[in-house]
């Protein structure tokens, strides 16, 4: 049994959550009047109200012992002081430097890393100007329309979520597209929509290495010079973001149309670096640094924020309670915002890639459950499709509810009426309702007798359901930084008590190998056969198809 599993905490937990096959919440919300004042929290525009979860003050308290005892905020400190964390990689994990605007240094090794990070922004700043206002020109001399973000994961999926998230501050005249599936379908189609005339490639990647954005760059690159008929129009047309320099060149985009990050940022990590390029160039470099201010001023909230008071914390912890108590596999973000329809998939790789781990730092296997499924999109949606099952399933699934008080749109009464949702989707969770409540309701309605009895199980919500509702003023550059950042910390502190790396991602590699094996194989003469049954009968199949 691991130390953790072991620790008294852990079982006066375990013990503690017995209690809560008795306790009710909408009792405990009837106990205590305070309870939304006891559970919520408030940083700068932002309300956290977690009053709605399974838990007593007894509970937060064990809760954050536990924090305490995996030492959460000893743990921040070396993160934030430059400290080789992530040991299987021998790197520091440093993207709150991308977003450090104290004028303090942060350090690796003696080395401040602030002016490479002040370097590259001015220079991403001069970049975004310079397109913005049309002085950069395409290869036959018009200005730039289009931005084509070509990379995959952590250097595809932050861009796109927020430039997605802050379309109301984007710039007329100027889109952004993002290919990431080496399915050229998705090329294919962008490159129906654009003018190669007109078009910026951002060929995005952390390593410069990985097999789909190369593949796609490739094609982008073809495609251009076919339209233009000249190579040099590559100078113009694009630009690369990445560590390793030595790759774009070889790739033949110019290292000085290449704006650098380090092996500190990971890539689930790294929207705030030069991979935010696409999000600088859609809402301008004042707004770029606004979200980066955002994420800054939540970093400072959570390195030097008591436990009980810390945001991130408390969902962390709110997220380990059910996770390892309750046995919750799954965890949904729910934003009731359009413009962030992007965010759960922004944190099904943060999270997923980050937690998703069983060897601890102690090269075990652990033997409690570490990060969860998450999943989740744009309310209302939501609730005409899966929602069911987080009201009536077998499964339990906490929530977060995520709202701006702030329409960007504001027409008629829509945003009343998707708040309206908001509102009663997490009382209905909260509150369920009872058979009796249900049996006064189909009275009312008229139904009696067998009809009635035949109905009223159907008609019974358990409530009891756990959600964390975010609520916010606006989506700006500003708030949308900090919420990223509440996300990320949240992650960090649930990676600390479960004690894996929350910041390599050796999973993802296999499938690459055997990826690499099997595609000369797909066009060798002859049926394969070095592979398992199954495989083998797989890939004949589909070469019998395409020859
Ligand atoms: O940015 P590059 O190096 O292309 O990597 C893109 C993505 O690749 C995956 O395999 C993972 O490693 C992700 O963490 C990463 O974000």
């Amino acid at each position: 049994m691991s130390r953790l599993t072991t620790s008294t905490v852990w079982n006066a937990l375990i013990d503690h959550q017995g209690e809560f096959e008795q306790i009710a919440m909408r009792d405990l919300f009837g106990q205590d009047p305070q309870r939304f004042n006891k559970f919520s929290l408030r940083f700068e525009d932002m309300l956290l109200d977690y009053s709605k979860n399974c838990i007593t003050g007894e509970t937060m308290m064990l809760l954050r012992q536990l924090a305490e005892e995996a030492d959460v905020t000893g743990w921040a400190d070396r993160m934030f002081r430059g400290e080789k964390i992530n040991f299987t990689e021998e790197r520091a994990v440093l993207h709150v430097a991308l977003r450090n605007r104290s004028g303090k240094p942060i350090r690796i090794g003696g080395e401040d890393v602030m002016p490479g990070v002040e370097a590259v922004l001015e220079r991403m700043r001069r970049f975004t100007e310079s397109v913005r206002n049309g002085q950069w020109r395409g290869y036959t001399g018009k200005p730039i329309t289009d931005i084509v973000n070509i990379g995959i994961g952590g250097s595809d999926l932050g861009p796109l979520m927020v430039c997605e998230a802050l379309k109301p501050y984007g710039k007329e005249g100027l889109s952004t597209h993002f290919v990431s599936n080496i399915d050229a379908t998705h090329i294919a189609e962008v490159l129906k929509r654009v003018d190669p005339e007109t078009t910026l490639f951002i060929i995005a990647s952390k390593t410069f290495t990985t097999q789909e954005t190369l593949t796609n760059a490739q094609t982008a690159r073809r495609w251009l010079i076919g339209k233009l008929g000249d190579k040099a129009a590559v100078g113009k047309h694009f630009v690369a973001v990445s560590t390793n320099a030595e790759k774009v060149s070889e790739f033949g985009i110019n290292t000085a149309n290449m704006f650098e990050f380090w092996d500190w940022v990971g890539g689930r990590y790294s929207l705030w670096s030069a991979i935010g390029l696409p999000i600088a160039l859609f809402i301008g470099m004042d707004r770029f640094e606004q979200l980066l201010e955002g994420a800054h001023a939540m970093d400072l909230h959570f390195h030097s924020t008591p436990l009980e008071k810390n945001l991130p914390v408390t969902l962390a912890l709110l997220g380990i309670w059910y996770n390892n108590f309750f046995g919750a596999e799954t965890h949904a973000i729910l934003p009731y915002d359009q413009y962030m329809s992007r965010f759960p998939a922004y944190f099904q790789q943060g999270d997923m890639e980050s937690n998703g781990k069983r060897i601890d730092r102690d090269g075990q296997a652990v033997d409690y459950s570490t990060g969860p499924v998450i999943w989740g999109e744009p309310g209302t949606n939501g609730q005409h499709a899966f929602y069911q099952l987080i009201h009536q399933g077998t499964k339990l699934i906490p929530c977060d509810f995520i709202a701006p008080a702030l329409s960007h749109n504001p027409i008629t009464d829509h945003h009343h009426k998707l708040m309206a949702n908001f509102f009663a989707q997490t009382e209905a969770l909260m509150k369920g309702k009872t058979e009796a409540e249900a049996r006064e309701e189909l009275e009312a309605e008229g139904v009696s007798g067998e009809a009635l009895e035949k109905l009223l199980p159907h008609k019974v919500f358990p409530g009891n359901r756990p959600t964390n509702s975010i609520l916010l003023k606006q989506i700006t550059p500003r708030s949308l930084g900090s919420l990223i950042a509440l996300y990320e910390h949240k992650i960090f502190v649930q990676g600390i008590i479960w004690r894996v790396n929350s910041f390599d991602q050796w999973g993802v590699e296999l499938g690459k190998q055997l990826a690499k094996a099997i595609l000369p194989e797909l066009t060798a003469e002859g049926p394969v056969e070095n592979h398992d049954p199954s495989t083998n009968g797989l890939i004949n199949a589909y070469k019998e198809i395409c020859e």
